[in-house]
This record gives C-alpha cells, structure tokens and sequence, in this order.
C-alpha cells in the first residue's frame, strides 16, 4: 500500500495547491494501510453502519492503495455524506449571531501553526519590543460585549493567548507567585510586569457574561492554564468559571489528536488524554462543548480517522459536544510554513472529504460547521453540500485566521448569510450557540437581522466604527470594505 499520507491527497482533484512530502516524510510518519478496502467502507457508510477508524482511513483517501484523491470515489463519499445530513437535519443551514471578543494575543506555548500569537515578552511593561498585537482588560471586554449587544448578537466567543500574568483567580495568583521560580517553574509572571493586566480568568468571563449574552469561552488549553500549578480537577476549574458566566467551551486546542503529531506542530500544548481530561471536566461542570481539528499540515489521513474516534468516544461519554468544526490549516505565515515544514494547507478536495466523513463517521454529534472565514464563500457554500449544515457567525471581529494569511473576511451580515443559503436551496436559520433555540428565517422578507440575542430585535447589524477596544481595530473589528471576500 502507499499512500494515504495527507500529502499524497491533494493529487488530481485538489485545485493545484498539494503540499510536499516533506512534512510527512520528516517526521517518518507511517502512510495507511488498512485491512478495510474503499468499497467495502463506502457501503457500510450508505447503510448507516457505524464505521471503524480503518473505514473512515479509506474514504478520506478516497482508498488507500493508490496515492492521489479518486475523483470519482470522491463524489460517491460526498453525495453519501450529504444525503445522511439530510436524513438526519433537514435542509435547514444554520448561524449564530455572534462576535469574537479575544482577549490577549500574548503566548508562549510557540505552536508552529499558529500566528496569532505574539511572543509574552513583548508585552512586559520594560519592553520596546515593537508588536501587532493586544491584552485588553476586563472592562474594555466588558465595552466591547455591551456594544454588540446592542448589534443583537446572541454569542461571544473568546479564545486567547495564554499570557503569563493570567490565573484563573486570586488564590491562584498567590499559588504561582510561591513559586521558587515561577517563570520557567510555571509561566507566570505577575501582572505588574505586563504593560497591561489581563485581570483574572474569572473577572474576564464575569466582565463579558453581560446582559445575557452566551459566553463561549475556554478552550482545554486555556483551561489548563487557568489550573497550572496546582492539583485542581478540570471539573471544579470550569464550575468557577460557569459561575463567573461562563455558558459553553469551544473545543479548539484539539489540532490532532494523536501524540506523535502534536510533538511535531504543539510540543508545548497539553497531549491528548489531558485535552479530553478538559472536555469531559467542562461536561461534567454541566458545559456544553464543540469539537474541533485543525488539519492539513504533516498528518496523515489515518491521523484524521483517528482523531475523529477520540470526538466520538468522548460524545459516547457525555453527549456534550454540540457540533464539530473542521479548520482547515492557513499556512501563509505561520512557523510550519516559513520553515519549509509544509508547502501549503489542505487541496480543496481534502476539505470536501473532511466534512463528508465527519458528517459520516461522528453518528453521535448532529452539527457540522463549514467555514467560510477559512475557505471564502464559494467553497463554504460547496462544503454545505458535502455533509455540514453549519455555517458558522456573523463573526464581527476574526483575529486567528487573518493574522495567519487568511484572505477571506471576518464579517457576514445577515443578508448576505439569507441570500447565500437560499441561493443553494436551502432553509436559512439563526440559532442559539447549543441550537436549541432556531428561528427559521423567510428570504422574502427582509431586511434581516438577529432576533434571538438578548438585545436583538431584527435590526441589521450595523457595524460601529467610532470606538476603540485596545487592538486598534474599531469595535466591530472591521469595516465594510474588510468584509469582501
Ligand atoms: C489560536 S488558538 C487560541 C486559544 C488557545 N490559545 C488554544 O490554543 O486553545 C485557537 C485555535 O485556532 C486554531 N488555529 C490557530 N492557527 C491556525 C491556523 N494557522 N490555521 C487554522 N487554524 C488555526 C487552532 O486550532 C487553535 O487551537
Ligand atoms: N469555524 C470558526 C469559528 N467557529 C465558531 C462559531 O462562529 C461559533 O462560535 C460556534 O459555532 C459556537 O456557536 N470561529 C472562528 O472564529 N473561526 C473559525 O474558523
Ligand atoms: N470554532 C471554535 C472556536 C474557534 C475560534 C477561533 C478559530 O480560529 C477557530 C475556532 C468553537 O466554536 O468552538
Ligand atoms: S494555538 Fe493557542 S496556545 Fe498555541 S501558540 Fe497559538 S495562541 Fe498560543
């Protein structure tokens, strides 16, 4: 058998942007064999049998015994995985009304797929050490919530570096300032070393947890960060901050979930048994979770199988994961890039098959989401018709994405959101962040805007470009000219 590898995928029908060997072959990742073939997996996947990870192998490599996508076999695995979206969601492609309010950009776990962040030392009061990037506080988070409130979103989703000076409260603070050496014995420093101080974990969710608003907020990463140093359970670490406001946890720091590749993109990032510790430490807190992974870099396809396992055995535990999110890799400036690791992100066609087998394999979890902030419109539309029903937020404000080359907007107004899923034939919807509040939404009859925020009375969002929130981007983050694709 030879390939399989996720270099080998972007061959003939991937629109031209495949990446080397090099990533794969570095790192001797073994290509997949299976002992499953192509057929046999595809049949499984049309007759609803739950599919093994040596299944899920084949279809995402459209077979295993050739290298190169099948464009054939590719369309057979797409139109399975469309007709189960419709059999088990309808024709409805739901979004939420949301904004990412980031807090700090400042890390240094040195993720090599990651631009986002900006090296912590940069930010020390000391410092003139010229960066891009930001640490808001918790009353400029606080503002800038308030503010889209009133646009009438429903879900802030924040997401941020893990600066030195965060602890998830008080006791914390004093636990890592005990420390012989707390900097090198566990990335703190305090936050009078920091031009700007970050408050706590939990002043944070309490500051944006505003006027009703859903709080989507801490990832297992930054869960982690929230307890190190300590023996504290994920569990009693995600009440506090539940009981500061918090509502849901993304499910991103999931990257791939496979050992040896996160020693190869992540090496500072927790491994996976303590990334699915986070999770089911956020369910039993009583949190909704997302699921996610960021692919198309040095994995190989198997990698995806088998991190697709790791999301289903966790939903088998908790049924707490409301959707997944594939994120396909932006290359441009990130470390993995530059140093040659990679020559690019996932073909097109390596998308389409990543949605259409989740949509397959993950029979557990009833959302997937395409993303148009990592694919553009036109591709987004194409992957609502490949198994996801998901099409993510108005966004307001997108700092990851961007930051690493992305080209395709950080903003979606509802109109555009009405025109594009009804261009494709399908029910436009806004739903709640859990979906289970939706509002099915008639094309006819616009304008339209958000009506299940807190604040939301339908008016079109309209983007406020009067105030600053400390990123030196207005409040919406954008402007119309931004939003183009
Ligand atoms: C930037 S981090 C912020 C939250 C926190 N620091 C963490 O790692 O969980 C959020 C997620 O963005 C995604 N991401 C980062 N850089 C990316 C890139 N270049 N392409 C696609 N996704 C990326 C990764 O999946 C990452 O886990
Ligand atoms: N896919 C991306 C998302 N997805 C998040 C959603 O917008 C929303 O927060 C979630 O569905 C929970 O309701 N967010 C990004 O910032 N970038 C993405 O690529
Ligand atoms: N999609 C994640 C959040 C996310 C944030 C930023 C990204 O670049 C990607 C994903 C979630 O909703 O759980
Ligand atoms: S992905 Fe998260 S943890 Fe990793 S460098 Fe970027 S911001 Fe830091």
């Amino acid at each position: 058998m030879s390939s399989g590898g996720s270099s080998d995928a972007s061959g003939s029908d991937g629109g031209g942007d495949g990446r080397s060997e090099s990533g794969a072959e570095a790192f001797d990742f073994a290509t997949p064999a299976t002992d499953q073939s192509f057929e046999n997996a595809l049949a499984k996947a049309r007759d609803g049998v739950r599919l093994t990870v040596d299944d899920a192998t084949e279809l995402l490599a459209t077979g295993t015994e050739s290298s190169g996508i099948d464009p054939v076999r590719k369309e057979a695995v797409l139109e399975a995985a469309d007709r189960r979206r419709a059999e088990e969601v309808g024709d409805e492609v739901t979004f939420v009304a949301n904004l990412n309010n980031n807090v700090t950009t400042a890390c240094n776990t040195g993720c090599l797929f990651c631009n986002f962040k900006d090296s912590a030392h940069a930010f020390e009061a000391d410092s003139d050490v010229e960066h891009a990037g930001f640490t808001k506080t918790p009353a400029e988070s606080r503002e800038i919530v308030d503010d889209a409130l009133d646009m009438g979103i429903y879900e802030v989703c924040s997401v941020s570096g893990l600066h030195p000076a965060f602890a998830l409260n008080e006791e914390h603070h004093e636990i890592l300032a005990a420390h012989d050496d707390p900097a090198s014995e566990a990335n703190y420093k305090p936050p009078e070393a920091y031009a700007t101080d970050p408050g706590t974990y939990v002043e944070q969710m309490d500051a944006m947890s505003v006027g009703g608003v859903h709080l989507h907020s801490m990832t297992p990463e930054e869960a982690y960060h929230a307890a190190r140093g300590t023996d504290w359970e994920y569990e009693a670490v995600y009440r506090e901050l539940a009981d500061a406001g918090l509502d849901s946890a993304p499910g991103t720091a999931a990257e791939i979930l496979v050992d040896e590749v996160r020693d190869v993109i992540c090496p500072g990032k927790i491994r996976t048994d303590d990334w699915v510790a986070a999770m089911e430490g956020a369910a039993a807190a009583g949190l909704d979770v997302t699921s996610t992974m960021m692919y198309g870099h040095v994995e190989t396809v198997a990698h995806r199988a088998e991190h697709l396992k790791v999301i289903r055995d966790l939903q088998d535990r908790t049924g707490a994961i409301t959707e997944f999110v594939p994120l396909s890799f932006i290359h441009q400036n990130t470390p993995l890039y530059r140093r040659g690791v990679v020559d690019s992100g996932p073909s097109r066609a390596e998308d389409e098959l990543v949605v259409a087998v989740a949509r397959l394999f993950l029979d557990n979890v009833d959302h997937v989401q395409a993303s148009w902030v990592k694919s553009g419109d036109a591709h987004g539309l194409k992957l609502l018709n490949c198994g996801a029903d998901d099409f993510m937020g108005t966004i307001l404000s997108e700092e990851i994405t961007s930051r690493a080359g992305g080209e395709y907007g950080e903003y979606r107004s509802f109109d555009d959101y009405v025109e594009m899923i009804a261009a494709i034939g399908r029910t436009p919807v806004e739903r709640s962040t859990d979906y289970r509040t939706r509002r099915r939404i008639d094309p006819d009859d616009g304008p339209h805007g958000p009506q299940l925020g807190p604040r939301a009375d339908g008016t079109p969002m309209l983007l406020d470009r009067s105030s600053g929130d400390g990123s030196g981007r207005d409040a919406a983050g954008t402007t119309p000219a931004d939003a183009d694709d």
